[in-house]
């Protein structure tokens, strides 16, 4: 089927928008636990490369989940779906010159590979926001862990479902150990060099 697919052109090319924007686009991939501090920490970093006049858009749970990925659930299929789903909308994105931020689980290993093949290496920054499944558990900010304990959620990633960290992410933060300050102050230092054009 895909060899009838014939792409168009445009004339207003990713470069373009990029130098229109005066940054480049990538996307910043948040993993952990659910629980860790994904969205507590993508939220401020958003927010400091808002205020900088950086065009972003953040991806998580709540506007993907319950929009254009309420058909999945949480098996490990269901899983890898969501994450390709998720890459193929942050590389639209990335190509109308925004910096994505996405905050998911992820879990699996070669589906964060996948995302990196999809978006391209050099576009993809790895957040590893490496926080216990006991200080997880103790913050329960959903009650999802409670729920799961009682056995009322299957498949629950760090008790009932595995979670595979990655090996060697771009960025490591261990929330027991940083504050939340701290761990945007290292994300910003370290993509700062990247919204930089090339031809600066
Ligand atoms: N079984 C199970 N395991 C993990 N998480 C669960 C589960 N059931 C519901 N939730 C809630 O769904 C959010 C995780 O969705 P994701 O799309 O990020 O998951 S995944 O990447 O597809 O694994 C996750 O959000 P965060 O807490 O923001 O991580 C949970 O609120
Ligand atoms: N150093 C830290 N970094 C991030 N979150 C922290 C930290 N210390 C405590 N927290 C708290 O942990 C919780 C993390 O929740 P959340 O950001 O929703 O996680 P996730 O998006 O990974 O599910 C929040 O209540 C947050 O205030």
């Amino acid at each position: 089927m895909s060899k009838n697919i014939i792409q168009h052109d445009y004339q207003v090319s990713r470069e373009d928008r990029k130098s229109k924007n005066n940054h480049n686009s990538f996307l910043i991939w948040f993993t952990g636990l659910s629980g860790s501090g994904k969205s507590t920490i993508a939220n401020l970093v958003e927010q400091q490369l808002f205020e900088k006049g950086i065009k972003t858009y953040t991806l998580d749970g709540d506007n993907i989940r319950k929009g254009i990925n309420n058909d999945l659930t949480f098996s490990p299929e269901d899983r890898t779906e969501n994450i390709r789903r998720i890459a193929e909308i942050s590389n639209l994105m990335i190509d109308a010159g925004l910096v994505v931020l996405a905050a998911f689980v992820s879990p699996y290993k070669k589906d964060r590979e996948n995302v990196k093949n999809i978006v391209k290496n050099s576009n993809f920054v790895e957040v590893f926001i490496n926080t216990s499944v006991e200080e997880c558990e103790r913050r329960d900010v959903k009650g999802l862990y409670k729920k799961a304990r009682a056995g009322e959620i299957k498949n629950m990633t760090g008790i009932s479902a595995p979670y595979e960290a990655p090996e060697q992410p771009d960025i490591e933060i261990k929330t027991e150990e940083v504050s939340v300050k701290e761990a945007v102050n290292k994300i910003i230092d370290h993509i700062t060099p990247k919204l930089k054009l090339d031809n600066e």
